[in-house]
């Protein structure tokens, strides 16, 4: 029981070979042109590879070898849901017989059709939408209403192609942690183009490049030890878990992070300040604390100040590290310590002796740290 995807597609120069478990959600990540929609489309039947075979549960969904006419299966018969960045709702139909229409074309009665939509409305937090007309919803109610859709045809297998890229930025982290429920123990691939999405949502990361799978691994270890040039674009970010407490990430060995919620559901947004750190990234993984719902709190290499003792009577998060290693990045060096990295002036490193085995504190602004629910 498991999907199995080998596809060419030589006029898009990709060839890829991928492995999903039951109940696994893999996100696949990589540069404009790499390949990630080319792939999905290969598996919701959008799009005829040249060669290959993709099997779910012992289905086969294509089997092609370039002659002859070969299996094709069409979208409908294949058990995938499909999440594309427009929801793309049936203009004329309300909610729920947009979200009903999956099973009832399935065979369920008008009554058990309807039931079901209502069902996985509630799923996704939009029962009282179920009346409306899509013309009537904003662009995050009806993202939330073609999940539910995605969801009501039971699929084997949900396929997530950019899902918040055509979103507000007000919406997203609504969205996300709907996803981050939804997805646990379901078997998904998301596209996606945001180290965030992939850290809460995915149990591993495919990383593709020029039509191949470059790396592929847990997620927290792919950014840890990127192997690829993009993987490598991705680290930086430094990545806290632990569980919430409003303003504060408690984490399991008893250290506290002060920061600003990013959202959650029903939350406020708290701005876009948070824009354009997907492109960089460490992540760093520490074990989880008991209580309160799980979250992590992140934050970018640049807002990391680096002190040789604790600044007194500081409202600042600050964490005694050890130096691991400095590299280079662009005008700046990196300086790594365990999970956390910051970056400072070549400067400060020589005014500061900062060399491996150092001992010294990183020090963050709560303002600098994004909080988010996992
Ligand atoms: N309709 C099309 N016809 C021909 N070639 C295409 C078509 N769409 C995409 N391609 C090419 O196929 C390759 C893979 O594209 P694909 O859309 O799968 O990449 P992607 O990783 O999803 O990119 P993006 O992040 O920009 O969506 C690219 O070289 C692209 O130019």
């Amino acid at each position: 029981m498991s999907l199995t995807l080998e596809a060419v597609l030589a006029a898009r120069n990709v060839d890829v070979s991928l492995h999903v478990e039951p109940g696994e959600t893999v996100a696949v990540m990589g540069p404009n042109g790499a390949g990630k929609s080319s792939v999905v489309q290969s598996l919701a039947g959008l799009l005829k590879p040249d060669s290959g075979r993709a099997v779910l549960d012992g289905t086969t969904l294509f089997e092609l070898s370039g002659a002859g006419p070969g299996r094709w299966l069409p979208p409908h018969a294949r058990g995938v849901g499909v999440l594309a960045q427009e929801p793309l709702l049936f203009p004329h139909l309300n909610v729920l017989d947009n979200v009903a229409f999956g099973p009832r074309s399935r065979g369920a009665s008008r009554r058990e059709s309807r039931e079901a939509a209502r069902r996985w409305l509630g799923e996704v937090d939009a029962v009282e939408l179920a009346r409306r007309m899509p013309a009537e919803l904003s662009g995050g109610q009806a993202q939330r209403v073609a999940l539910a859709r995605a969801l009501a045809t039971e699929p084997s297998l949900l396929l997530l192609d950019e899902p918040m890229a055509a979103l507000d930025v007000n919406s997203t982290p609504f969205l996300r942690s709907l996803l981050k429920r939804v997805l646990a123990g379901r078997r998904a691939i998301i596209v996606t183009h945001d180290v965030l999405d992939a850290l809460m949502l995915a149990d591993r990361i495919i990383v593709m490049e020029g039509g191949r799978i470059v790396e592929s691994g847990p997620t927290a270890a792919v950014l840890a030890h990127p192997r690829s040039s993009f993987a490598a674009s991705l680290a930086g970010l430094n990545v806290l878990t632990g569980t919430l407490s409003g303003t504060t990430l408690m984490m399991s060995d008893g250290g506290r992070v002060a920061g600003q919620p990013a959202a959650g559901p029903g939350g406020t947004p708290v701005g876009d300040g948070f824009a354009g750190l997907h492109t960089q990234g460490l992540a760093a993984e520490a074990p989880r604390a008991e209580g309160g719902p799980e979250g992590m709190a992140a934050f970018p290499p640049s807002a990391v100040s680096v002190f040789l003792a604790p600044p007194a009577g500081s409202p600042r998060n600050c964490f005694a590290v050890v130096v691991d290693q400095l590299e280079p990045q662009g005008g700046h060096i990196r300086v790594r310590a365990g999970a956390l990295a910051a970056d400072v002036s070549p400067a400060a490193v020589a005014e500061l002796g900062l060399a491996p085995g150092a001992e010294v504190f990183f020090v963050v602004k709560a303002a600098e740290v994004r909080l988010y629910p996992a």
